[in-house]
């Protein structure tokens, strides 16, 4: 059996440390750190997501500004909204959670985001950064699996690396990040001929993709180091219950690979801590520490 990798426990130690080093913080600058988080229309998934997000800094402490528009809300609308957190003196962090409506341009949007203030790290300025090995904020949920890595002694380099997912969210930030660390990294996608033969030859495979079980026990090397970062909603036809799955058929692959995330419990939880912890960061940044 493969050892299991607890995003869930290793998130709540992250947190932990956040919520005992806030207080004094406070106590100091007058002030919590604070999250903005813009959420346009009523997507089901997202809602729990962002209330993820404030029952956290709730926790640990922190100020959260959630904002929730209608779904027909317009680019200026949102847009005079940023420029508002821009200037908020208790607003560290900003995050416009995606996908956004149709008819709005979420690239504008992203990129109006004050780099300083870029808690999910997808400003042009914070991803240029990360491809020339800059200090900067990093992507959320590519800093959450690298954190996991990083804490259960998985090193990365001379390592094969296969991502599968090219989005700016978590592939291609991921694929840039596993590189810095020195592994021997190849990225697939859905033009990718014979996805197995490609991840089979993965010392470390990621699923970034939103297609359960997309990758079944054949496609996984003996001791891989496997991370399911996918996020899928199924409903039992029986029971007529939604769970969450991932994009790794989990039961039979955690047979083979060497280590694996669950879903829920894996990457979820860690992606929610780094963005607290960009905002922390942001904040110490803007106070000059
Ligand atoms: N755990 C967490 O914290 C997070 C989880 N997620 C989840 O991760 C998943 C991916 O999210 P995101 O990157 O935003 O999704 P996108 O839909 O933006 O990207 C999906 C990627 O998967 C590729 N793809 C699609 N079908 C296949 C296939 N059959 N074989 C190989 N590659 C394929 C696409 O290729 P192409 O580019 O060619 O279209 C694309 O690059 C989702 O389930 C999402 O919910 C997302 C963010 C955070
Ligand atoms: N700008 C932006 N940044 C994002 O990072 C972003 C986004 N938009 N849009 C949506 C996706 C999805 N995403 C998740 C994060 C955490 C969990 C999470 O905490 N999952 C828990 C379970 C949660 C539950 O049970 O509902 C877990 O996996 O254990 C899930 C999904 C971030 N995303
Ligand atoms: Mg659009």
């Amino acid at each position: 059996m493969a050892q299991l990798l607890d995003g869930k426990t290793l998130a709540q130690k992250i947190q932990d440390d956040l919520k005992t080093k806030i207080p004094d913080w406070v106590a100091k600058q007058g002030r919590p750190p604070g999250l903005a988080v813009l959420m346009v229309g009523d997507n089901p998934a997202s809602a729990a997501y962002v209330r993820n997000k404030e029952r956290a800094c709730e926790k640990i402490g922190m100020a959260s500004f959630g904002k929730h528009f209608p779904a027909d809300t317009t680019q200026e609308t949102l847009s005079e909204a940023i420029a508002q957190l821009n200037e908020d003196e208790q607003v560290d962090g900003i995050l416009v959670q995606l996908p956004l409506p149709k008819h709005l341009d979420d690239v504008a949007l992203l990129h109006q985001i004050h780099p300083d203030k870029d808690a999910d790290g997808l400003h042009p300025l914070n991803l240029g950064r990360l491809l020339r090995g800059e200090q900067g904020i990093r992507s959320c949920t590519p800093a959450g699996v690298m954190e996991i890595l990083k804490a259960y002694d998985l090193s990365v380099a001379g390592k094969k690396a296969v991502v599968v997912g090219r989005s700016i969210l978590v592939g291609k930030p991921l694929a840039l990040m596993l590189l810095a660390e020195h592994g021997t990294v190849t990225m697939a996608h859905s033009r990718t001929p014979d996805l197995g033969a490609v991840t089979r030859e993965a010392d470390i495979l990621v699923a970034a993709v939103g297609k359960p079980n997309l990758i079944t026990v054949d496609m996984v090397k003996p001791g891989a180091v496997v991370i399911d970062v996918g996020i899928n909603r199924v409903v039992n036809e029986e029971t007529g219950k939604g769970r969450l799955v991932g994009d790794v058929d989990f039961a039979n692959v955690v047979n083979v690979a060497g280590a694996i995330t669950p879903v829920p419990g894996g990457v979820g939880p860690m992606t929610v801590t780094m963005l607290l912890q960009n905002t922390f960061l942001s904040y110490c940044r803007k106070l000059g520490v």
